[in-house]
């Protein structure tokens, strides 16, 4: 049974927790218009009203994504700041020779680690924790760039599948037209994550919740889950035989 209020209230007592425990003063995350962004910003919001800062970075991305960004923004009345990253991905391409015609995730995958480096810059300046919005189910197919969107310092969603993200959304009063849009990365044009993955998040969520699934479902998540087991872990270490 899952009763949002009380988890909502458990997930904000455990933000306080997780920067205190760092020495920290709030949280600063990516805003990207969509809805696990929307409930830990909310969620961060109630825990450090003062100190929670969302940072908008398109990157060629879908401008209705910066109007729903900044529609949240202003609902929720959270502290945001806009990090234009175009011209440092171009840069980036130049300065490693590339022609942009390479398969797509290699370049695509550039964007969510610029993010990265750009909220760990805000982290140190202002003395906050980044936070992650990678939930249970994209956390169990892999759906997330390594070192990318997966580089933060907590992950407040990860025990949550994308059907309670949308019911702690409902509970934040996060805007219908955040939680009722198609859950995507925003790599590229039209891209969603259901197209990507092959399953629903219907499916998904009901074979991670009861392990009730179709044949198809589960050899496709079993395959993804055992695809991605090295993003879930720290990188294998080498020890010598004289260790
Ligand atoms: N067995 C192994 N042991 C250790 N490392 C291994 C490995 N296999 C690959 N690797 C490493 O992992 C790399 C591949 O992983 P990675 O770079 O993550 O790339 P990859 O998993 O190929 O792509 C990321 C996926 O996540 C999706 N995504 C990204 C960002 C945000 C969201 C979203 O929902 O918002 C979704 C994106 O659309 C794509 O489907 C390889 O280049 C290699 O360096
Ligand atoms: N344009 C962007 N500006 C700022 N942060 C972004 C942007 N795009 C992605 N991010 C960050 O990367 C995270 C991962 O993206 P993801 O698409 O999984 O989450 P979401 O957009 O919040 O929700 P949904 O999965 O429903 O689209 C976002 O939650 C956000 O923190
Ligand atoms: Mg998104």
């Amino acid at each position: 049974m899952f009763d949002v209020e009380r988890v909502a209230n458990e997930l904000i007592e455990w933000l306080k927790d997780r920067v205190k425990e760092a020495n920290a003063k709030g949280i600063v995350l990516g805003l990207s218009g969509g809805v696990d962004s929307a409930v830990v910003a909310a969620a961060a919001k109630k825990a450090f009203p003062d100190d929670t800062l969302g940072i908008i970075m398109p990157c060629y991305s879908n401008p209705q994504d910066e109007k729903d960004a900044l529609l949240l923004a202003d609902r929720l009345n959270i502290r945001y700041k806009k990090v234009v990253l175009d011209e440092v991905y171009d840069s980036l391409l130049r300065a490693v020779g590339s022609t942009g015609n390479e398969n797509r995730l290699a370049l695509a995958n550039i964007k969510p680690r610029l993010r990265m480096t750009t909220l760990y810059y805000h982290a140190a300046l202002l003395n906050y924790l980044v936070a992650g919005t990678g939930n249970k189910s994209e956390l169990t197919v892999g759906y997330f760039t390594k070192y990318g969107d997966s580089g933060v310092d907590i992950l407040p969603l990860a025990s949550f599948v994308k059907h309670e993200v949308w019911e702690l959304a409902r509970y934040f009063n996060v805007p219908e037209e955040i939680i009722n849009k198609a859950p995507s990365a925003g790599l590229w044009e039209n891209q969603t994550d259901e197209k990507e993955m092959g399953i629903t998040y219907k499916e998904l969520d009901e074979y991670i919740l009861t392990g009730k699934a179709t044949e198809r479902v589960r050899n496709i998540v079993d395959e993804l889950n055992r695809k991605s087991q090295h993003k879930r872990e720290m990188p294998k270490i080498f020890v010598p035989s004289s260790k």
